[in-house]
C-alpha cells in the first residue's frame, strides 16, 4: 500500500472544538494488514476480541464489549444495569449521558433522571448530593427508586476524587444500588493522577472506555464489567443495532491507539494547563479548574465576545467552541501558539468594544449553569 500522501494526524493539527476530531495514524491504517475479518455478531472476530479483553484486562474486568461509539456504550452500560421500571438514575447535571445522548436514558431505559446541581460545582459528592436525592425503594409507591448512579471520569476535563468514589461506591452496595461509570476519558484521570484504570473501575459494575476521542482511534469504546453483565450487555447492544461484523479492522486501529498513544496524554494536559495560566495571569476566569485536556472560559465573567473570538479562531486558522477549548496530542505547535493569540487578541479587542456577545454552544451553557 502506497501511504506517500497520507495526511492523517494533520487534518487535526488545528483543532479544539473536540478530541474527537482526532483522526487516525499511518501506524493505525498499517495495522489494518493483521486484522481478522470473523463475525464478531457470533463472536468470532479474533481481533475484536483481543480488542474487548485488553480492554477489560487494563480495567481488571472479566469481560469488554466493542461499541461504535461511547453513546453506545453508556446507554448498553445503563440498561444492562437496570431491572424493574420504575427506577431513577442520579447524576451530574452536565455529564455527557445526560446532556448528549439525544435522551436515551428516558426512550432506551425507561429511567426516570434526577440531574444533580453538585454543591461544590466541580463534582458530586456522597453527602451534599448523592444522598439529598437517593430515593430508596422502600415501597412508597410515589417516586421512582434510585436504582443506579452514573458518575462521569473526567467531566469537562475534571478529575472526580478517587475518595469521593469509594465513599458512592460503598454506598451503593449499601443500597442495592448500580454505579456505572462514564470513562470517556478516564485514561487522561489515570495518566492525570497516577491512580490505575484498575483502581478506578474496581469502584464501579460497568465501565464505558473511549478510544476514539483523546487516544484518536477513528471509532469505538468498550464497555467493561463482570462477564455475566457483559453477555447481557451484548443483547442490549444487538438491540440497538450495535453488533455489527468485521469489526476486526476497527479493533486493530483501537489497538494500536491504546499502545501508542496513552503516553501523549500528558503533554496534551500540560498545554491545556499552559493556557489556563495565561488566561487566568491576564485576567480571563476560567468556568472549570484545568486538570487535564480542557480549557472551559467563563465569557461573561471575563468580559469577552464570542464573535470576536470567533473571528480571530478563522484569522488564526484554528477550529474552537468559544466556552470550551479541547486539547489532545495531534494539535500542532503553531495551532498551540495560535490559540493564545486567538484568546489574548479576543480579550484587548472585546475590552475595546466594550459590549460583549454571549458564546451560545451547548458546552458553553452546560459549564455556565451552576
Ligand atoms: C464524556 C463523554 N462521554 C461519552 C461520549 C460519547 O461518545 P461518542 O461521541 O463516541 O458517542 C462523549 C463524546 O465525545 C463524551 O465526551
Ligand atoms: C459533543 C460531545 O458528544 C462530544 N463528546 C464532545 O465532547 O465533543
Amino acid at each position: 500500500m502506497d501511504f506517500s500522501n497520507f495526511s492523517g494526524p494533520s487534518e487535526a493539527h488545528n483543532e479544539f472544538r473536540s478530541d474527537t476530531f482526532t483522526t487516525p495514524t499511518l501506524s493505525m491504517v498499517q495495522s489494518l494488514t493483521r486484522a481478522t475479518v470473523g463475525d464478531s455478531v457470533y463472536n468470532e472476530d479474533n481481533s475484536t476480541l483481543e480488542l474487548e479483553q485488553k480492554m477489560a484486562n487494563i480495567a481488571g474486568k472479566e469481560a469488554g464489549l466493542f461499541c461504535v461509539s461511547g453513546t453506545l456504550a453508556n446507554q448498553v452500560g445503563v440498561r444492562v444495569n437496570l431491572k424493574q421500571p420504575p427506577y431513577n438514575v442520579l447524576c451530574d447535571f452536565r455529564t455527557h449521558i445526560y446532556v448528549h445522548e439525544a435522551g436515551g436514558l428516558a426512550t432506551l431505559s425507561q429511567a426516570m433522571v434526577q440531574p444533580i446541581v453538585p454543591k461544590n460545582g466541580v463534582h458530586l459528592t456522597l453527602d451534599d448530593d448523592i444522598i439529598p436525592n437517593y430515593i430508596p425503594d422502600d415501597g412508597e409507591i410515589h417516586a421512582a427508586p434510585t436504582k443506579l448512579i452514573c458518575l462521569e471520569n473526567t467531566l469537562h476535563g475534571m478529575i472526580f476524587p478517587l475518595d469521593e468514589i469509594v465513599k458512592i461506591a460503598a454506598f451503593c452496595k449499601e443500597n442495592d444500588v448500580k454505579l456505572h461509570l462514564d470513562g470517556a476519558r478516564l485514561f487522561n484521570a489515570s495518566v492525570e493522577t497516577g491512580i490505575s484504570m484498575k483502581e478506578y473501575c474496581s469502584h464501579f459494575d460497568t465501565v464505558s472506555i473511549c478510544l476514539s476521542k483523546t487516544l484518536g482511534a477513528p471509532i469505538g469504546s468498550v464497555l467493561v464489567s463482570d462477564a455475566q453483565l457483559i453477555r447481557k450487555a451484548n443483547h442490549f447492544r444487538k438491540q440497538a443495532g450495535g453488533g455489527i461484523r468485521q469489526s476486526g479492522i476497527l479493533a486493530t486501529m483501537a489497538i494500536t491507539a491504546i499502545d501508542e498513544n496513552v503516553s501523549k496524554l500528558r503533554a496534551t494536559h500540560e498545554r491545556a494547563k499552559e493556557l489556563g495560566k495565561l488566561c487566568e495571569s491576564n485576567g480571563i476566569v476560567l468556568a472549570h479548574p484545568v486538570q487535564t485536556n480542557f480549557v472551559f472560559i467563563d465569557f461573561e465573567k471575563s468580559r469577552l465576545d464570542g464573535k470576536i473570538f470567533d473571528e480571530l479562531s478563522k484569522k488564526y486558522n484554528v477550529k474552537s467552541y468559544p466556552g470550551r477549548i479541547s486539547f489532545h496530542y495531534q494539535i500542532s505547535d503553531e495551532s498551540f501558539e495560535n490559540i493564545q493569540k486567538v484568546v489574548m487578541d479576543c480579550l484587548r479587542l472585546s475590552k475595546q468594544q466594550g459590549s460583549i456577545a454571549t458564546p451560545k454552544s451547548a458546552f458553553y451553557q452546560s459549564a455556565k449553569a451552576q
